[in-house]
């Protein structure tokens, strides 16, 4: 069953913009911004990534799609991976960036650095 306190799922795309002023607003409400400084921000970042981490420790390899996990597992997962996402757009924010960008930008320069060679082109 569905839990009531979350979020209806829809099928369109959510920006990083949209995240970034829904978690701007839940910061104002709660006059949480005072708190939510650059480094305040990544270590509660790098907490949700040991919180992720701690799904798949002791796991052993795990199949993509996760086809053994139960729902439960999953639902954990979904939450502790959104923690990580709404932290990294959070200090992207208060740093000025725009992430969304910054990560296409970042994708140009990988490509350049790792050209793809004619024996990996398919025909
Ligand atoms: N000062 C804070 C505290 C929380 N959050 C938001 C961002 C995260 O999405 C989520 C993190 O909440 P918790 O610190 O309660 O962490 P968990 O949800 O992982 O709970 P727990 O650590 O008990 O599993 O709440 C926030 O924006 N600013």
């Amino acid at each position: 069953m569905e839990c009531s306190h979350r979020f209806p799922k829809t099928s369109r795309d959510v920006s990083l913009k949209e995240l970034g002023k829904r978690l701007a607003e839940f910061a104002e409400v709660r006059g949480w911004e005072q708190y939510h400084s650059p480094r305040n921000l990544l270590l509660a970042l790098v907490g949700e990534v040991g919180e992720l981490s701690e799904i798949f420790q002791w796991k052993g390899e795990v199949a993509k799609g996760l086809p053994n996990w139960s729902r439960e597992e999953k639902e954990h997962l979904e939450e502790e991976i959104s923690d990580v996402l709404l932290y990294l757009v959070r200090l992207a924010d208060v740093c000025g960036l725009d992430l969304g960008q910054a990560a296409l930008s970042k994708l140009v320069k990988n490509a350049h650095k790792y050209p793809v060679t004619p024996s990996q082109t398919s025909t």
